[in-house]
């Protein structure tokens, strides 16, 4: 809530903004044209306390509600973004400096995304702007494109999505990645009785999970000494410079590539790498496929092999840059997403014991029903089966509130096509960009009642039972045409592995380890996740074999 009190004080630090971003701008060495801008700074902050009262925000000449912006940047950037959104009843618009390319409508009100994301879906592509800007490093990618070379892409990995062969491979490359890789490195660090930072080791299983299933090809992050791997050093730097594109004007990054400097330079490179390795990929499939019988072609189930046995609209075969894209785009989308949300997930679970205990208590209670336990056979290692974790619903209504807290895209965006009207009277232009807030929609009291800070996972369940929300609601996998196509997959890759972490470890998160969300699209943990292992006894499962 904004107190008088606090509502000063943040108007101070807005005036201070304003005018260390008039300080900045100017480069001030003289002392009268200092007198001069003190005085116009005064008319200024007088002038943009009236606008507040109407606009929410101050609006400073020239500057817009930039030095609004610094202040929230210098806090919790989501946060800031909530309170203001809730002061606004759900929407606002932000108008920023001349010129630039901030000018946008924010809005976290379910009505407006239920007719962004899908009654009035055509009039709100990605638009020309994303795709100008993440063009270099995603092409023509289902990440980045619209229309009809996005439907085309959609169809297609829609159904492999769905098939049985493509089920069998992400399950597969799962378990084996689990087991043979993630288990044993976590091992490693109870016998070396070393911290681990959680969120590295499960940004490296889903990199490597994620390139199984778009190249099937293994990079190999996820090993002992964890190795730095060219392949995703290249992509993780080519994202980073692409997103810097954002934050500035498109003149100033169109200059910046045309004269190969500064992060322009570094993205350049880095796509190289990018390149070479699906190059590399691309021509070793080819070779293969070549020489291989029929039968071998149809047991792999990878999204490059499969999109390298269809034809484009006229009848010819894709091109390896257009299999580059896809493959890219694919490995943007799930490479970050499932152990971002792991992350958070394991934080939760260290704050609430109680949700834990339940968690437990629902495995051992699934385990329990295998006839072999019922004998009193020995299930060392255990190995989750994939109908067992279907049925672990209050883990999935957990990693369901998880994600309502800390989505792992916080903010989207989409371009308005045409004039149009949002469902809370908010007037569209032709060309506005719609910034829709999924962080602060998981804290609206209007939205989920005023527990809507609290972490409980029983919202999610009626009768036992996990029931899902509407996606205008709980928009953490987007919603309408463009729903997340791994969804489902997301969803059983992170039970999988939480459930296999849990059953043998307590996980802690090392006392005052600083947690805040980073500035990204993707909402990583900042210092990222340092946790110590406790390896689960005997005896502790049992306990929970029996309250089953
Ligand atoms: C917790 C995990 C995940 C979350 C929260 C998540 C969330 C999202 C969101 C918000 C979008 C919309 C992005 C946009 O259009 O700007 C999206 C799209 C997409 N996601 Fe996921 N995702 C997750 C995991 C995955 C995984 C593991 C894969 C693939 C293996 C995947 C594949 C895709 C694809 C292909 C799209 C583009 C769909 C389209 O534009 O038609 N996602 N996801």
């Amino acid at each position: 809530m904004n107190t008088p009190s606090n509502l000063t004080s943040s108007f101070n630090d807005e005036v201070v903004a304003g005018y260390f971003t008039f300080r900045w701008l100017f480069f001030l060495q003289d002392f009268q044209i200092l007198e001069l801008l003190l005085a116009l700074f005064v008319f200024v902050a007088i002038h943009s306390l009236r606008q507040k009262k109407l606009q929410g925000l101050p609006v400073w000449p020239v500057l817009g509600m930039l030095p609004s912006l610094a202040v929230g940047l210098r806090a919790n950037m989501y946060d800031w973004l909530t309170d203001i959104l809730r002061h606004q009843n759900g929407t606002f618009r932000f108008k920023g400096p001349l010129f630039s390319s901030l000018n946008c409508v924010v809005t976290s009100d379910p009505r407006n995304l239920e007719h962004l994301l899908k009654s009035k879906f055509p009039n709100f592509p990605k638009g020309p702007y994303f795709r100008d800007n993440v063009r270099d490093l995603l092409g023509d990618g289902i990440f980045s494109a619209d229309d009809d070379t996005w439907q085309r892409q959609r169809k297609t990995a829609s159904i492999e999505f769905h098939s049985a062969k493509f089920r069998q491979l992400t399950t597969e490359s799962l378990l084996e990645l689990v087991h043979s890789r993630l288990l044993p490195v976590l091992e490693n660090s109870i016998k070396q009785s070393i911290p681990v930072d959680l969120q590295d080791i499960l940004l490296r299983l889903t990199f490597d999970n994620v390139c199984m299933i778009a190249f099937g090809a293994d990079p190999g992050c996820l090993n002992p000494g964890s190795p730095e791997i060219p392949f995703a050093r290249a992509f993780e730097d080519a994202t980073e410079a692409t997103v810097f594109r954002f934050v500035m004007p498109t003149c100033v990054w169109k200059a910046m590539r045309h004269f190969n400097v500064g992060t322009e330079k570094k993205l350049k490179m880095s796509i190289k790498g990018v390149d070479e390795f699906a190059d590399d990929v691309i021509r070793t499939r080819k070779n293969e496929l070549s020489l291989q019988c029929d039968d071998i072609k149809k047991q792999r189930s990878d999204l490059l092999t499969v999109f390298m046995g269809l034809k484009d609209e006229d009848g010819q075969p894709f091109s390896d840059k257009f299999l580059r894209d896809i493959c890219v785009n694919f490995i943007l989308a799930g490479r970050d997403t499932s152990s971002v949300a792991l992350s958070w997930f394991f934080w939760l679970l260290d704050q609430n014991p109680a949700v834990e205990e339940r968690i437990l208590a629902e495995m051992c209670g699934i385990v329990g029903e295998r006839e072999e336990v019922k004998r009193g056979e020995s299930q060392s290692p255990l190995i989750f089966r994939a109908e067992e974790i279907k049925m672990m619903d209050y883990l999935h209504a957990a990693l369901s509130e998880a994600l309502r807290l800390y989505p792992s895209v916080p903010v989207d965006h989409k371009e308005v096509v045409e004039d149009d009207v949002f469902p809370d009277g908010t007037v569209l232009k032709k060309g506005t960009k719609v910034i829709y807030a999924i962080y602060a929609m998981g804290r609206m009291e209007g939205i989920w009642g005023n527990d809507c800070r609290e972490f409980k996972p029983e919202r999610w369940l009626r009768d036992g039972r996990f029931m899902s929300e509407s996606a205008y609601k709980f928009t953490a996998f987007n919603g309408g045409p463009r729903l997340c196509l791994g969804k489902d997959f997301a969803y059983y890759q992170m039970k999988f592995a939480a459930a296999s972490i849990i059953y043998r470890y307590r996980v802690k998160v090392v006392e005052n380890h600083p947690v805040l969300p980073k500035l990204a699209l993707t909402m990583y943990m900042k210092h990222g996740l340092k946790v110590n292992l406790h390896r689960r006894d005997e005896s502790e499962l049992q306990k929970y074999f029996k309250i089953k």
